[in-house]
């Protein structure tokens, strides 16, 4: 590896010479005055400058300096300067270190002492470049948007980084706003198929007679109101993932529509006579009983087991394990950023009500809680009332010691289950139970 660029930024040659023959453990750029050092700036892209503020036209006081070092910072903000004060006063040097100066050094130099400034001002930049690094990767990550220490939840994470590359079909179910369409995204940007469309469609929302043309698109005057060829949302997905929401609502006719193209993953667009192939990855959800609907005849149960390859099942937000205060934390802190709040924090009683209510609407309502919260609280505090919980949900008050007891049962069960991925005999093991004792308190909760 070459060796680490330092911009010296000197008007006096001599101690240019010095600074060179003491710091040639970097490449040394020098400049001796604004523009030129403004220019090495951009040419070398330094990590460090040590730069003495006295620069022409003003070498006896701070003006060019301080100027310099301004405009130095609003170009390359990570960049470490260190102030060499000659004969200014320590005044600048200080005003300097407020504008963003990393250190100061008293003229004369001292070599040792520089060479140790400057190393260590080498050894920040790294660390917070890597930091910054290290930032990017977790939010570029696919799986980023997904807050949760839920050993459930964090499982059903490890199986979308698994899953996603295949080209499977995957199903997704869980109730209505616990985060399927988020995980369907995710299973689409972990794919070789990420830089294609993901296209959403929910089945629920729109009318029958309008869902087929939605899916397969329609030929100019294949209906009234048809004016010009329009492609389908199957067709826009093309190459990408095809995310179907609610499938449980879809109609038996295009169930079996919807079946043909699965098998042979060919459309026809409403109207038209020939066939189009299309290669899309199909994720779809429901928050219904898919089995028990085909059971029932009101799913077709071949569709059923096409879509299924792999099913993922999302738990609801009152079962993931401390989950609820973290993402009211999350959604906090996002909405206190967008709504351009000061910092507000929870208080104990507001944090207690926020654990201990269900969420029936899961993520999707505690992210519209904490929003009104964050709007509504007075004062720094979001008090319980700011978060217009349905009464009855203040807390713990309420709850009897069995009701807490098996509360804590159920979530160490279901904790110790999950770590150990469904192995009984291990789960007993971690729990410090007999087997048929897991059993009995598995089918006492309805743990399957
Ligand atoms: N674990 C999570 N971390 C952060 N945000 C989440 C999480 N889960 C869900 N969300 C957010 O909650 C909202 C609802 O999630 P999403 O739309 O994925 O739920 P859904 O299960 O698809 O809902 P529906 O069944 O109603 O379509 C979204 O704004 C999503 O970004």
């Amino acid at each position: 590896m070459g060796k680490s660029k330092l911009l010296v930024v000197e008007d006096d040659t001599g101690l240019q010479k010095q600074l060179r023959w003491s710091l040639d453990a970097y490449e040394v750029v020098v400049a001796d005055d604004r523009e030129s050092a403004m220019a090495q700036l951009r040419r070398h892209q330094p990590a460090v400058v040590t730069m003495d503020l006295g620069l022409p036209p003003d070498p006896d006081g701070a003006r060019e300096g301080l100027a310099l070092l301004q405009q130095m910072l609003a170009a390359a903000p990570d960049t470490k300067v260190i102030i060499l004060s000659g004969n200014q006063v320590r005044e600048h040097a200080l005003k300097a270190i407020a504008m963003g100066a990393y250190d100061f050094h008293q003229k004369p130099l001292d070599a040792d002492t520089l060479s140790l400034v400057v190393a260590r001002a080498f050894y920040l930049h790294t660390m917070q470049q890597e930091n910054r690094r290290m930032l990017q990767i977790q939010s570029d990550s696919p799986l980023a948007g997904i807050i949760s220490r839920d050993p459930g939840m964090l499982k059903v994470c490890r199986s979308v980084e698994r899953v996603a590359p295949s080209s499977a079909s995957v199903m997704l179910l869980g109730d209505s706003g616990s985060g399927k369409e988020l995980i369907a995204r995710g299973l689409h940007r972990l794919s070789t198929r990420h830089d294609k469309r993901f296209v959403a469609i929910n089945c629920a929302a729109i009318p029958e007679q309008l869902l087929e043309s939605e899916l397969f698109g329609y030929e100019k005057g294949a209906f009234t109101g048809a004016q010009r060829q329009t492609l389908g949302k199957l067709e826009l997905a093309h190459g990408g993932t095809f995310f179907l929401d609610e499938i449980g609502d879809m109609a038996l006719p295009l169930q079996a529509k919807l079946l043909r193209f699965l098998q042979e993953r060919v459309i026809e667009r409403v109207g038209g006579r020939h066939e189009i192939s299309i290669d899309v990855r199909i994720v779809c959800a429901t928050h219904q009983n898919l089995k028990s609907l085909a059971d029932s005849g009101r799913f077709r149960e071949d569709l059923f087991y096409r879509l299924s390859e792999i099913v993922l099942s999302i738990p609801p937000l009152r079962e993931r394990v401390g989950d609820s205060a973290l993402l009211a934390h999350h959604f906090k802190n996002k909405f206190c950023a967008s709504e351009s709040r000061s910092a507000l924090h929870f208080s104990p009683e507001a944090l207690a009500a926020i654990e201990a209510y269900p969420w029936p609407g899961n993520v999707r309502e505690m992210e519209n809680c904490i929003r009104r919260a964050v709007i509504m609280a007075d004062g720094p505090q979001i008090a319980p009332l700011d978060l217009g919980l349905p009464d009855g949900a203040e807390g713990d008050a309420s709850v009897n010691l069995r009701q807490a007891r098996e509360a804590a049962e159920y979530k160490v069960m279901v904790q110790a289950l999950a770590r150990v991925d469904g192995n009984i005999v291990k789960a007993a093991e971690l729990l410090g139970v007999s087997r048929p004792t897991l059993y009995d308190l598995m089918s006492h909760h309805g743990l399957k």
